[in-house]
């Protein structure tokens, strides 16, 4: 389990190396990130037992994650995404493949170029249905503010330290976001 936790956490710092990239953020503002452990990490196992009227029960209610992005295994569908506009859809299983749901965090850093995703898990399938997820934070003192901002964009997000967030979304939850808008 501890081996599979570092691995999971060397695959985030590249996909955040990437994103940084895609979001012109010079790596010096995440100094945290050239040092592996320091990051906030969780590896969470959900298990949704087996339903006998999945229409009248929900495994997981709506909701965004706390984290920069969570990286998900699953075998069985279950997940779906809220999309503006078209509704809940089913993000099916590919075997071999993992998903990456975007956090609250990565949405204010990114100043909402990358929007956290509403997901809940429903039963669909008269199975059990087990979940691995990989949440992916900066360590708890970081300050995080909207960054890669070019001329003339305004920050949407005042700046927050990662624990005044998680704090604010333990409370306030799907209206941390809107608390901390400019
Ligand atoms: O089980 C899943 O597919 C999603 C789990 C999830 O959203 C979570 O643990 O935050
Ligand atoms: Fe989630």
């Amino acid at each position: 389990m501890v081996d599979g936790q570092k691995k999971m956490e060397e695959l985030a710092i590249t996909i955040m190396h990437n994103i940084l990239e895609y979001l012109a953020v010079s790596e010096e503002e995440m100094k945290w990130l050239g040092s592996p452990g320091v990051a906030s990490t969780a590896l969470q196992l959900n298990s949704y037992p087996l339903c006998p009227d999945p229409n009248r029960a929900i495994g997981l209610a709506p909701h965004t994650d706390t984290s920069l992005f969570t990286i998900l295994h699953q075998r069985i569908s279950g997940l779906q995404i809220f999309k503006e506009g078209v509704g809940w859809g089913l993000v099916q299983p590919v075997t071999g493949a993992l998903v990456v749901n975007v956090g609250d965090l990565l949405h204010i850093l990114s100043n909402a170029r990358f929007p956290s995703v509403v997901h809940r898990v429903v039963m669909k399938e008269a199975k059990q249905r087990f979940s691995v997820a990989f949440f992916y934070s900066p360590p708890a003192y970081f300050n995080l503010d909207p960054l890669g901002l070019s001329f003339g964009q305004i920050p949407l997000y005042r700046s927050v330290t990662v624990a005044e967030y998680v704090g604010r979304k333990a409370k306030d939850l799907e209206k941390a976001l809107t608390s901390i808008r400019i």
